[in-house]
């Protein structure tokens, strides 16, 4: 603590005006700078300076309101306290300030303010040179009693006190020691006070006067002190270190000198909610290991004044921790026969799906075993992943709770930041288990193909340990850096494909494939479930719309091109709005018939015929009629709300030349029709390939050529010069359609030798036809994945037959009766098989007797 006895201040001080507290000689204070004057002051002198006068400051209170310090130099308070800036540290965070830990030296008086901006610099008088008393006797001959009776109550003040705070045993020591005549600044800033108290000592240039102010302070907290004790346990040394910092309520109105009470009960406040959080702390039945770090940052927290930037970091941590779900969880109650009839309920097919899910609760009702797998849903998008998801949580009467990890690509989303780090956070797990409150729920790790790498680590890294079941019930996550037990939290992942899982991640999950929907499950789907979806979340009730399964079915073929179902679900949602606006207008004019009546009549009469008040449903501008409930969406109406229908089927516009034949591709979004278009032109040779082709797929091409070239002959393959070598002063072009999409793979294969065959034969593609199936060198035809996703898209595209490798007949199972009733199937083991299927008549028959011929 610094003697202002020896010491003299420069006459001039730059002034940092403090709203928060007042700085007294002989105590320290950490103020928080963020005004623009005080900032300069800090940026400019302290920051710049370089001699030990730099750092000293005037430290003024601002009695004014903190905003107007910006525009204005407010009323300064005469009096300051110059101080030496011990620290300071900036922060970005949650702005720009900074804060600056000053040591009060001595008293100055404002004598004329010199400078204003861009801080104000003063002209200041010192006022405590103590050296005039520091002989004893002159003290005690001076003060006399009122020095002695000061320091009586003094020393028992801090022998009430708890020892274990630094400032207090520091205190303590030095008592015997320090001048007297610093007492009463030393003491006013370690008790509690209001600023308005600490003003008047500070305006108590007398040391008779500061005497006489600062013991009535010194009592009260003496007599506060003393009540406490008896109110509360004096045994718990926690407590008397409270309130030897920050005092409880009931001591502000002891002295009764009318001071304000604002201050005192911000601090009250907060020390009854430290206690309250300590509670809460204890309460929440944590483990010992959590328990005891809780206790050891509590305490660290009580010692540690508000101003500081850790005390709501460690605030913020306590209350986590207090919010964890440690020992909380719901009661399963699972009823495999209940958990059947809610799956059907809220799913529309997905038997396959179903039928796994349930053997999953049965085994969990069985056996209780935590260690089960982790399914992983994988599929295209809006097949009813999440939903699934859902129900299983909803069965089980667990809490659900969604995370999407689709772009994540830092580990610390998953595990937390460390404390260390500003604005610091928990992981996406523990956030999520604080949201839930219980430790058992159902987490839904959405699109676990998406997570991403960065520098700041590999997040699949981090599930690894939050998914085995081996080690997650000991899962550590930075922030907490204490171990959580996750083995009661059911995961399950969804995913649009394995393909971009890591293969760790995707060896400790169980894939169940999530295809498409064929149009009549879809149709039932939007029937059963979507339709009255949208019609609740409408107002709306099916006594107003009707849409009959033709309408379903439209907009499912020319409005939509998916696999699932969220399109579908979006249109009819655009449905219902058309029909909600006609429905509100109708029940608006019978609320009043008269103002209707007297404006509509004419335009009403205009448009009298059903078929135009079924296009009008649409044109929100067209609020005439009153519409006759229930609306039917036909055809028209559902031209006017969709617009023109998106999707035609193109298929037989595009195979009207040769050099055109439909492969069929899966994509993580579902099956897909794809074309394959092929030219020749004079040249040299070269195969030119667009359409942002992989690698594999560049290969099929190369191979397809290859085979066709060595068995021209045989197939009467010729170039346009009708030489068999086809790539003779010949170029060939070979493009996929959709040239923004990547493509790759290798079960394009059959498609590609089916179109150079139609190319170099001249012959057209059958129009009814799509292929799949990798090809090799010899000829063979095979096996490929996607089968049932296939299927299905070359099904929606209208097609009748289809062909597939022969060691695929297996896959067909999958596929619904109802669309291998559609369709036909050719299963080909070689690649002759393929063209024979693929060109109408066949395509040896011709060919093939002529080469028998010249055999003859
Ligand atoms: N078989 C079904 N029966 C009833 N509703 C379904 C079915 N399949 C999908 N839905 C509905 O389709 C909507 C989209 O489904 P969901 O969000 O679960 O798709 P998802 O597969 O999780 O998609 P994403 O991969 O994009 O997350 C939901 O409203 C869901 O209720």
């Amino acid at each position: 603590m610094a003697s202002s006895g020896s010491i003299q201040i420069p006459r001039r001080l730059p002034l940092l005006l403090t709203h928060d507290g007042v700085l007294l000689p002989g105590s320290s204070m950490r103020c928080s700078v963020d005004t623009p004057g005080n900032m300069e002051l800090v940026r400019n002198r302290l920051l710049r300076g370089t001699s030990l006068k730099s750092t000293i400051i005037g430290v003024t209170p601002n009695t004014s309101d903190p905003a107007s310090d910006s525009e204005e130099l407010p009323a300064l308070h005469r009096i300051g306290t110059a101080a030496i800036a011990v620290q300071v540290v900036g922060s970005n965070w949650p702005k720009p300030h900074y804060t600056l830990l000053v040591t009060g030296l001595c008293r100055f008086q404002i004598t004329e303010i010199v400078k204003a901006r861009p801080y104000p610099i003063a002209e200041v008088e010192q006022l405590d040179r103590l050296e005039e008393l520091s002989s004893k006797d002159e003290f005690k001959e001076a003060l006399g009693d009122l020095s002695e009776q000061f320091y009586k109550y003094a020393v028992q003040l801090v022998n009430m006190l708890d020892n274990s705070v630094p400032a207090v045993a520091k205190l303590k020591r030095l008592l015997d020691n320090l001048p007297r005549e610093l007492l009463p600044d030393i003491l006013t800033s370690i008790i509690r006070t209001t600023n308005e108290e600490k003003l008047q000592i500070l305006d108590a240039v007398g040391l008779e006067e500061r005497f006489k102010v600062t013991i009535p302070l010194l009592l009260r907290q003496i007599q506060g002190l003393k009540l406490l004790n008896k109110t509360r346990n004096p045994k718990i040394d926690d407590d008397k270190r409270v309130v030897a910092i920050r005092p409880l309520k009931k001591l502000g109105g002891i002295s009764g000198k009318g001071f304000s009470l604002e201050n005192a009960d911000d601090d009250d406040d907060d020390s009854d909610d430290i206690l309250m959080l300590e509670k809460k702390v204890k309460s929440c039945s944590m483990p010992e290991q959590a328990l005891k770090v809780c206790m050891k940052e509590m305490k660290r927290l009580k010692k540690m004044p508000q101003s500081m930037p850790e005390y709501a970091l460690t605030r913020n941590y306590l209350e986590l921790m207090s919010e964890l779900p440690w020992s909380k969880s719901t009661r399963d109650r699972l009823d495999i026969r209940a958990a059947r009839i809610l799956l059907d309920n809220d799913h529309y097919a997905m038997t396959k799906l179903k039928k796994r899910v349930l053997e999953y609760l049965a085994v969990r009702q069985l056996k209780n075993n935590l260690k089960g797998p982790i399914l992983c849903f994988v599929g295209p998008p809006g097949v009813g992943k999440t939903s699934v998801g859902r129900s299983i949580a909803k069965t089980l009467g667990r809490e659900f709770h969604r995370i999407a990890l689709g772009g994540v690509c830092d580990q610390s989303d998953i595990r937390g930041h460390r404390r260390t780090y500003v604005g610091s956070m928990p992981g996406r797990i523990l956030n999520g288990l604080k949201i839930v409150g219980v430790n058992n729920p159902v987490f839904l790790l959405d699109e676990v193909d998406k997570l991403g790498k960065s520098l700041q680590g590999d997040p699949a890294a981090a599930l690894l340990e939050v998914l085995d079941p081996e080690q997650n019930h000991n899962f550590t996550d930075h922030y907490l850096n204490v171990p959580f037990d996750l083995s009661q939290v059911i995961f399950i992942a969804t995913a649009n494909t394995t393909a971009t899982i890591p293969p760790a991640l995707l060896d400790r999950m169980e894939v169940l494939e999530v295809p498409g929907y064929t149009q009549e499950e879809k149709i039932e789907i939007a029937h059963r479930h979507l339709i009255a979806k949208q019609l609740t979340q409408h107002g709306l009730t099916p006594q107003q719309i009707q849409i009959p399964p033709e309408t379903t079915l439209e907009i499912i073929t020319r409005y939509t091109r998916e696999a699932g179902v969220r399109s579908l679900d979006r249109k009819l949602g655009a449905i219902c709005r058309a029909v909600a606006v006609k429905v509100a207008e109708g029940q608006h004019r019978e609320a009043k018939p008269d103002a209707t009546e007297a404006t509509d009549v004419d335009e009403s009469k205009a448009s009298l015929s059903e078929d135009t008040r079924a296009r009008d449903i649409g044109d929100p501008a067209d609020l005439t009629l009153p519409p006759e409930m229930p609306i039917l969406i036909d055809h028209h109406a559902l031209k006017d709300i969709l617009g023109a229908p998106k999707y035609e089927i193109e298929v037989f516009e595009r195979l009207n030349q040769p050099g055109v034949a439909i492969g069929l591709a899966w994509t993580p979004l579902g099956g897909e029709i794809m074309f394959v278009e092929a030219s020749r032109m004079d040249g040299e040779g070269q195969l030119t390939l667009t359409g942002q082709l992989g690698d594999v797929m560049k290969e099929s091409a190369h191979l397809a050529i290859s085979w066709l070239r060595s068995n021209a002959k045989k197939y009467q393959l010729t170039n346009a010069s009708g030489s068999f070598d086809l790539l003779d002063n010949t170029d060939i072009h070979l493009h996929f359609p959709a040239g923004a999409v990547t493509k790759d793979g290798p079960s394009a294969g059959v498609a590609i030798v089916t179109c150079l065959a139609s190319l170099f034969s001249g012959r057209l593609v059958s129009s009814d036809v799509a292929m799949t199936g990798e090809i090799t060198l010899r000829g063979l035809v095979l096996p490929v994945g996607g089968i049932k996703d296939k299927v299905l898209a070359a099904h929606r595209a209208g097609l009748k037959r289809v062909i597939i490798p022969q060691r695929n007949e297996k896959d067909l199972e999958e596929i619904p009766n109802n669309v291998r009733r559609d369709l036909n199937f050719i299963l080909a083991a070689v690649l002759e098989d393929v063209l024979n299927a693929a060109f109408d008549g066949g395509f040896l028959e011709k060919s093939g007797q002529e080469l028998l011929n010249s055999k003859l």
